[in-house]
């Protein structure tokens, strides 16, 4: 048996403060004693599951969050540049099916989780640091070959992503987050002691890792790890 505390990430690429938690926990993988597993969800659902709404469309917040995420993006050293246009990729294109189909990259990984972390990495890049589509079939497809996919899988992934299948998969990740108490994106959910314990932002790493017995070590705890 393994003596590694289990972390679950619960996030959607719709969301550029997941890629920087997302990014922080990944560099933390081999540094503290833990078992990480991806949970991709639809931050729509969680909104309106827990009755919230997205803090850009509150006028002052939209306005702070955009500097937030420029100096963020510069001390997490996650090349983080909103989109042209951020309401029409966040509310009006959404991630819906850009999730169903990282959600199959996942399924398709039985246990996994190479693919499903560089493919969810290539499509954050895609809206929040190079502003392209990731609505389309061919976005999916650039992205997962990014992400060092064949063609079969990729093929396949595609397929697979508009099934019942993956969709009630979708459903029952954001339902299960939504469970843990979720209102937003990113959600950490550290099991301590067979108890779960929730954090909310890629803000709390500095809590989570005295809650779960580590040392928060900064953005960068191994500086000889490579760099996006
Ligand atoms: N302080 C958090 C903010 C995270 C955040 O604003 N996440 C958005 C999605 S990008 C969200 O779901 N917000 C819900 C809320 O603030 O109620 C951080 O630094 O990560």
């Amino acid at each position: 048996m393994t003596s590694k505390k289990v972390v679950e990430l619960f996030y959607d690429v719709v969301s550029p403060y997941s890629w920087l938690g997302f990014e922080i926990i990944c560099r933390y993988r081999n540094v503290w004693n833990i078992d990480l597993k991806f949970r991709p969800a639809f931050l729509g659902g969680i909104m309106h599951g827990a009755g919230n709404k997205p803090p850009g469309l509150v006028p002052n917040k939209f306005a702070y969050m955009t500097k937030d995420l420029h100096r963020l993006a510069k001390y997490f050293s996650v090349p983080l540049h909103p989109p042209a246009d951020p309401f029409e990729v966040m509310f009006q294109k959404g991630t819906l099916t850009a999730m169903r189909f990282v959600t199959a990259v996942q399924h398709m990984e039985k246990g996994g989780d190479k693919q499903v972390e560089q493919v969810s990495r290539e499509l954050w890049r895609r809206i929040w640091s190079e502003d392209k589509d990731i609505t389309k079939l061919e976005s999916f497809s650039e992205a997962a070959k990014k992400a060092g996919l064949s063609d079969d899988e990729i093929e396949k992934a595609l397929k697979l992503s508009t099934s019942q299948e993956i969709k009630d998969k979708l459903k029952r990740s954001t339902e299960e987050a939504l469970n843990y108490g979720a209102f937003g994106f990113p959600m950490l959910i550290c099991h301590v002691d067979g108890k779960p314990e929730m954090f909310f932002g890629s803000d709390r790493f500095e809590l989570m890792a005295n809650s779960i017995g580590e040392k928060w070590l900064g953005p960068n705890p191994d500086s000889s790890a490579s760099r996006l």
